[in-house]
């Protein structure tokens, strides 16, 4: 029987967790989080994102902060923003929603964060911690880690003996997926557009992550029977079905069919999505506590 994994519960008991450890902290007589989103232009799925974000940080108990900044900003002036919320001792979270308008670069604005603000876990220090296998004093990239809790449900913390393939080889994603199966000790290997035979490799994989933003680009035949697929693309596709220009999301994996072959799989939507926004809350509320000199909870 196959386990469909319902990622939207999984990040409602990390909510509920965050909600406590902020509520916590207010008890203690401590200022509650803050989480400052920054989004720059018109793209109507970040905006969409964004919003979810600051709900859901209120639900939290957060002080949530949002500067949406016109499709024309500067560079200059979106690292001004960025050098204000370092400086802000209110804040204790920065994130700034990807992707940016082409006319900007992202990496300098994401490495002008100062780490331990850094609740996308994207700074070079925070990766580097990860890359070393140092989970407990950075912050770790917020789907990942969302993934990573998902893979956990299945197969407790210990991955030895495991084979996991990450098709995607991403600084958001892929990357710092492939050090997380690592660090549980998963024999790890990254597939990308360059890869010869993907499904080759993915035939052997006990634990297969698709993060490539291809619609049903894994096959049935891709995956080994009894292992847990993990989808964490997101693709608006067409679903003429529903009606006349209507859409609708999928993931990276042909879910109906590569359901009869797994042992576990994600759906999209209310897989890993969720836990994205559950991770953030959870980063923040880890970076509130370091900030008060407090031991942070952990996710
Ligand atoms: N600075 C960042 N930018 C982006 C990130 C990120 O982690 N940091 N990730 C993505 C978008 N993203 C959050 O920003 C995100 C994507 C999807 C979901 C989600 O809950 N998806 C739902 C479906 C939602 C829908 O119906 O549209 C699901 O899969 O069930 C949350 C957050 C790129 N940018």
């Amino acid at each position: 029987m196959t386990t469909v994994i319902d990622g939207k519960a999984a990040a409602a008991s990390v909510v509920a967790s965050v909600t406590s450890a902020a509520a916590e902290l207010e008890n203690a007589g401590l200022r509650r989080p803050g989480l400052a989103v920054v989004i720059v232009g018109n793209d109507p799925a970040s905006h969409a994102y964004v919003g979810a974000k600051g709900r859901m940080a209120k639900q939290c108990g957060f002080n949530s902060i949002q500067h949406t900044l016109p499709e024309e900003t500067s560079q200059e002036d979106l690292m001004a923003i960025v050098e204000t919320l370092n400086a802000d001792p209110d804040v204790d979270g920065i994130l700034v929603q990807l992707p940016l308008p082409k006319h900007l670069n992202s990496e300098p604005v994401i490495q002008s964060i100062r780490p331990e603000k850094d609740v996308d876990g994207l700074h070079i220090i925070n990766a580097g911690k990860l890359a070393v296998g140092d989970l407990q004093t950075g912050l770790i990239s917020c789907t990942p880690a969302g993934a990573m809790l998902l893979v956990r449900q299945i197969h407790g913390s210990d991955l030895s003996g495991l084979n996991a393939l990450v098709i995607g080889r991403s600084n958001l994603f892929g990357k710092p997926m492939a050090q997380l199966l690592l660090s549980a000790n998963a024999t790890v290997t990254i597939g990308h557009s360059r890869s010869r035979n993907l499904p080759e490799l993915a035939r052997q994989a006990d634990i297969l992550v698709a993060a490539v933003g291809r619609a049903g680009m894994v096959r049935a035949d891709w995956v080994k029977p009894g292992a847990t697929v993990i989808d964490v693309g997101i693709n608006r596709v067409p679903a003429p079905e529903r009606g006349e220009g209507r859409t609708k999301l999928v993931g990276d994996v042909a879910f109906d069919e590569c359901r009869e072959k797994a042992g576990a799989i994600s759906p999209v939507p209310g897989g890993v999505g969720p836990m994205t926004i559950a991770m953030l809350m959870a980063n923040t509320v880890i970076a509130a506590y370091r900030a008060a000199g407090k031991a942070a909870p952990r996710f």
